[in-house]
């Protein structure tokens, strides 16, 4: 039975993430709910038409697909308005306060930072993302990260940190799923005000109330009129911001050549526990590292010292094409210096170039541009009964086929499905199940990543040969080594998120992935490596800081496939 709904159920992995038998009894209910008010939905559909039955692809009434959230009356509060405004603040006083609780947040970085605050101030709090799981005794509270938000559960208080991420192209699915179907008394929703009138629009026909609560900058955010000018400009408290890996180590190489100063990095392909404690390295005000050298990635909701911050471009090349960045995205990463709080009672932004500072000026005086629509991707329930009408259709077929005929509502389009695409394409002529396929597909894996999507690949392969993926044989003895160059720190990354993959699928195909512990571990012997690279790059201090020390590491190699990229 157990295996069977292993392959059939997209949900399940809440059950063994979970993992007891009040979940499992919940997750039934909700499912066969859930199956039922899609069913419900296709029926009305071709009553009303009278020509078209079966018709799984009319996405215009998402909100149907949560009967639990539609069952309450929830009291859904918006707090809108600039960045270090306190939004966050207020909504996690309420959530402190109720009995039961959910944070959902855009990044790791946040899920962590909440969960730490939550348990400082007595509030158990168990903190759960895609790959981590930690529970504490007695928690009626969780702070995860969107993906992972649990909608079979019945909470007091739920907060959605960064609701304009809505609109995103690739992850709006998910906070729309989040906003239709977390069942929550109170629902508290941060971000934007330009995300304000898509939502009252969506949660006009949910029956919830919903009220405005607008705030305002707590400490003033100055934009300087000149530029850094010289690198012996840089002081205590500098954050700059680029946008490649190359560049960033170029700066930091850079700014410590000059002597003055030790640089923390930030960049999303490293892995969060060592962005994590990069951050809080250059947090802590004893430490040696008091200039940040990051990307993007700090831009959104974390509290850092940062006095001032130093936009390298105001380009960005973002997977397509080098353009503008938008202003959202210079609000939002400007707005990490001078948090209320923190070292610095004000904050500065500047660019290295002066020609950047027109853009830098207008976009911090623009409003955000207004959401228009929110992200939405078909659920595996809508495409599992859409399969069974077309048993020979592979997964790749009815993914394409829900993005060229999906019926929307003018409130919502369909996120760009291209990765799961890629995978689908790759993984589709192997004997697995629908559900397998969907999990796979949805797997946070980078398929331009050519490591990385070997590693999925391999995975899949062996999992569908013997339903049993030992990490071991993916990984062949050996020892992973400090990296010496950029490209061999690149493939370390790539490693870092195969190994991270592993235990992904480990917590939605437990008994075929058993080996979470042995990735954990390797995955932490990666982070190290890369924290020893980035203490060895540029100028270093005489004083050893190292704070890590690399366990001696008995086994644990890529195997052949992988390894040739070592
Ligand atoms: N009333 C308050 N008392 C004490 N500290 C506060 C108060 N309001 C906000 N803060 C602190 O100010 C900082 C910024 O607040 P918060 O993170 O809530 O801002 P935000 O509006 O959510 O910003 P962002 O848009 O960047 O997410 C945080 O460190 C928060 O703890
Ligand atoms: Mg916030």
């Amino acid at each position: 039975m157990a295996s069977f709904l292993l392959r059939h159920n997209r949900n399940l992995f809440a059950c063994s993430l979970f993992g007891n038998k009040e979940h499992f009894r919940l997750y039934f209910q909700f499912r066969f709910q859930s199956l039922g008010a899609a069913a419900n939905m296709v029926h009305s559909y071709s009553s009303s038409s009278g020509s078209i039955r079966n018709d799984f692809t009319d996405l215009t009434c998402p909100h149907s697909w949560y009967p639990k959230a539609r069952e309450k009356h929830r009291r859904v509060i918006l707090h809108v308005g600039p960045t270090n405004s306190g939004k966050t603040y207020h909504a996690l006083k309420q959530l402190e306060s109720s009995a039961s609780g959910i944070y959902c947040g855009p990044l790791r970085l946040l899920a962590w930072e909440i969960a730490k605050r939550l348990n400082k101030v007595q509030v158990p709090c168990d903190l759960i993302t895609g790959q981590e799981r930690e529970e504490v005794d007695g928690a009626n509270h969780k702070a995860v990260t969107v993906e992972m938000a649990d909608v079979s559960a019945d909470y007091q208080c739920a907060v959605i940190d960064e609701i304009q991420m809505i609109g995103c192209t690739t992850r709006g699915y998910s906070f729309t799923r989040a906003l239709l179907g977390i069942a929550a008394d109170e629902l508290h929703l941060c971000g934007d005000p330009a995300a304000v009138p898509l939502i009252q629009e969506i949660l006009k026909i949910t029956g919830d109330e919903v009220e405005v609560q607008f705030y305002e900058r707590l400490s003033p955010l100055i934009p300087l009129n000149v530029p850094l000018g010289s690198f012996s400009n840089i002081r205590n408290g500098d954050c700059i911001v680029a946008f490649s890996r190359k560049e960033i180590y170029s700066l930091k190489k850079r700014i410590e050549k000059e002597g003055n100063h030790l640089c923390s990095v930030v960049y999303g392909s490293l892995p969060p526990e060592t962005r994590t404690r990069q951050a809080s390295m250059f947090n802590d005000a004893s430490s040696e590292f008091d200039v940040l050298v990051a990307s993007d990635a700090i831009g959104m909701g974390l509290n850092l010292n940062i006095s001032r911050i130093i936009f390298s471009s105001t380009k960005k090349f973002d997977g397509f094409e080098v353009r503008d960045l938008t202003v959202p995205e210079i609000k939002q990463i400007a707005g990490r210096a001078g948090r209320y709080g923190s070292n610095f009672p004000e904050g500065q932004v500047t660019c290295l170039d002066e020609d950047d500072l027109p853009l830098l000026h207008s976009s911090l005086n623009s409003p955000s541009p207004i959401l228009e629509r929110a992200g939405l991707l078909p659920t595996f329930d809508l495409m599992y009964m859409y399969s069974r009408l077309h048993p020979r259709y592979g997964f790749y077929q009815i993914l394409a086929h829900f993005l060229d005929n999906a019926k929307l509502s003018e409130n919502y389009f369909i996120v760009n499905c291209d990765q799961l695409l890629k995978v689908a394409a790759v993984i589709d002529e192997l004997p697995l199940g629908l559900h397998e396929k969907y999990l796979f597909c949805i797997s946070p894996a980078d398929m331009d990543d050519e490591i990385l999507s070997q590693g999925l690949t391999q995975f899949a392969e062996n999992y569908a040969k013997k339903g049993l993926v030992r990490l071991r044989e993916i990984f062949t003895p050996g020892s992973l080594k400090v990296p010496k160059t950029a490209g061999a720190l690149k493939e370390l990354e790539s490693i870092h998120k195969v190994l991270d993959l592993y235990v992904w699928l480990s917590f939605r195909l437990e008994e075929s992935f058993p080996d979470r512990e042995l990735a954990a571990s390797q995955k932490a012997i990666c982070s190290m490596l890369i924290e020893e690279f980035l203490e060895r790059l540029g100028w270093q201090r005489p004083v050893a800081r190292r704070r890590l020390s690399s366990p001696k590491m008995s086994s644990s190699l890529l195997s052949r496939d992988v390894r040739q990229y070592l």
